[in-house]
């Protein structure tokens, strides 16, 4: 079995059975700015704790959930969080669901330096459009899925000629916030319509950065935007919010699915 080669040599700091990202990805190259970095003591500080609520241990968490629900298989996908100036970030193209606080990079949010970097590994591709969600949204958590079912909706828009996402009268778009700012407080209502923009893909995830960012300005209310053929970007303003939000959208493209299949509009008349 592919899994048991990558229980080979464990890290020097890993205290768990887990295979960690580090042994899954060895291929990558060093490159590390030393002058810039924390000691190596302040380092592994930045992800060492026992409390199940720090950055380090909900973000390995977290992806061993979203891999049971299809959301990082293979690889894709991934979820970072902002902690005050810090900056959590998985390395890229590890088996999500597998990571361990020891596999993860660490930014300082004001200098982009990076504070903590595993060797061997390379920061997630899609740091850019994470980082792109915490400057012009204030996001404190942000999540990438790979859905099957965020896949198939913007293919569905896409067969229809659209690049929003619109869908209205269902009870679970109450789990999406209105938008940002006083007056737009809340939750959108059961008579709101939900609209999502929808991005092309590209062929490397940090290329998308751009248009993600002009989305976010174009649609200033969103708290997500599809990527065609690929996936979607969820974020909130703390990890529950982010959470809960993709889980809502993720069950609302769920429906939106079955809905086509079954003849029924999105929006009824
Ligand atoms: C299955 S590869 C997927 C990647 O290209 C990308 O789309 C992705 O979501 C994850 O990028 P990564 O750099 O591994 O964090
Ligand atoms: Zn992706």
């Amino acid at each position: 079995m592919a899994f048991v080669t990558l229980q080979t040599p464990r890290s020097p700091h890993s205290s768990t059975k887990n295979v960690g990202a580090e042994q899954q990805c060895r291929q990558f190259p060093r490159s590390r700015s030393k002058s810039k970095m924390a000691t190596t003591h302040d380092a592994e500080a930045l992800i060492t704790s026992h409390d199940p609520h720090h950055p380090a241990n909900l973000i390995c968490e977290l992806c061993k959930k979203f891999y049971t629900l299809g959301w990082v298989t293979g690889t894709g996908g991934g979820t970072s969080i902002r902690d005050g100036e810090r900056i959590y970030i998985a390395p890229s193209g590890v088996q999500k669901e597998l990571m361990k606080p020891q596999d993860l990079f660490v930014m300082d949010y004001a200098t982009r330096e990076y504070l903590r970097r595993p060797p061997v590994l390379k920061p997630s591709a899609c740091t850019p459009l994470f980082m792109a969600a915490f400057t012009l949204r204030g996001a404190g958590c942000c999540i990438h899925t790979h859905s099957k079912d965020a896949v198939l909706v913007t293919l569905l828009c896409e067969a229809a000629g659209t690049d929003v996402f619109e869908i209205q009268k269902l009870e679970q778009i109450k789990g999406i916030p209105k938008g940002y700012g006083e007056e737009k407080k809340g939750n959108l209502g059961y008579h709101d319509r939900l609209r999502i923009p929808i991005i092309d893909n590209t062929a490397h995830e940090e290329d998308l950065k751009d248009t993600l960012e002009a989305a976010i300005q174009q649609w200033p209310d969103t708290h997500a935007v599809l990527v065609k053929r690929h996936g979607i970007y969820v974020w909130g303003k703390d990890v529950a919010q982010a959470k809960t939000q993709c889980e809502s959208l993720d069950y609302i493209f769920q429906l939106a699915v079955e809905m086509h299949k079954l003849g029924l509009p999105w929006i009824p008349k």
